[in-house]
């Protein structure tokens, strides 16, 4: 069994919460957590990974408070922080015997769970090279892997895919998806896409608060009737247009201009055309344009 259970969780700093009474029970897969900076992701995988304690509510694992299991949860946690450090003179072989040293791993152990490791991020021709010369795809790959020297039930990674270019985006999605069987994966990101496709289901945070919580299927599906197309070559239309609504994209064309908008209520225009809701529009529905679209 692997289930964490998050009770009102709430996170105060003087008379501002970081977050505020979350409540989700996550079990084995790979779960996004979606939403804009500050919105109150790493506050709250931090408190997962018992680095920050909660104000108050409660974090429990197969049926125990975190707290009153504290050692033999943090055995079963994987933590990779937003700041990755890793030492770039060692070579990713040396890195990670020496964190599985810091993690307690007998020798013989470590050294045969590196090597297995080092094959399933994809790294094992290149484990003696030194980790300065690697690109920021291959260095978040070692962080996985060092991730995964103890074999935790919960990994937890906040904004792994960022500074990415898209192959090694894709590559270390495949990885994760991979390796989420009898797992709970959490990762937070405010790129669509990389939840987009492996995520079963999605977190959204919005002030510290929990907004939405659902299975790619069921956003969209919440998201139907909220979602127009415009088509205008009306410059008066074109300035209420985008005054007045979220716009998810605006493409000009030779003889009109189209929008692609989102909007809770009702639109009163003619030429506006209800349209079958994407992931990208979720982001823009929700939270705000910035970092909508894939950097
Ligand atoms: N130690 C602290 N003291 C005071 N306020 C804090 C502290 N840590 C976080 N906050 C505030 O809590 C809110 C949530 O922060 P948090 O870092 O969890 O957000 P986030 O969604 O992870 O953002 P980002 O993507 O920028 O890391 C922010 O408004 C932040 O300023």
């Amino acid at each position: 069994m692997n289930k964490l259970e998050i009770k009102n969780l709430t996170k105060s700093y003087g008379n501002k919460n970081a977050n505020n009474n979350i409540t989700i029970t996550l079990e084995n897969g790979v779960y996004g957590l979606l939403g804009p900076n500050g919105a109150g992701k790493t506050t709250l995988m931090k408190q997962i990974a018992t680095l920050i304690k909660p104000t108050t509510g409660e974090i429990i694992y197969n049926g125990k408070n975190i707290y009153s299991i504290e050692d033999e949860y943090r055995g079963v946690i994987g933590y990779l922080p937003q700041e990755f450090g890793v030492y770039k003179n060692f070579s990713a072989k040396s890195f990670l015997q020496y964190i599985a040293a810091l993690k307690g791993l007998a020798k013989r152990e470590a050294n045969k769970k590196i090597d297995e490791l080092l094959n399933v991020v994809g790294l094992y021709d290149v484990r003696n090279k030194a980790i300065g010369k690697f690109s920021g795809g291959m260095k978040r790959r070692v962080g996985i892997a060092q991730v995964l020297l103890n074999d935790p039930k919960i990994i937890i990674l906040d904004e792994p895919t960022a500074g990415l270019d898209p192959q090694e985006r894709t590559r270390f999605r495949n990885l994760l998806s991979a390796i989420s069987k009898d797992k709970i994966i959490i990762l937070s990101t405010h790129i669509i896409s990389d939840i987009e496709s492996i995520a079963k289901e999605t977190i959204m945070i919005k002030d510290g608060e929990m907004i939405m919580k659902g299975s790619h299927r069921e956003i969209l599906s919440d998201m139907n009737g909220k979602v127009y197309r415009i088509r205008t070559n009306d410059e008066n239309q074109l300035a209420e247009i985008q005054s007045k609504y979220k716009v998810v994209n605006l493409q000009r064309g030779i003889d009109f201009t189209e929008l692609r908008i989102v909007s809770d209520e009702a639109i009163p225009y003619v030429n506006a055309q209800v349209m079958e809701p994407k992931f990208e529009d979720v982001y823009m529905f929700y939270f705000d344009l910035e970092n909508t679209k894939e950097v």
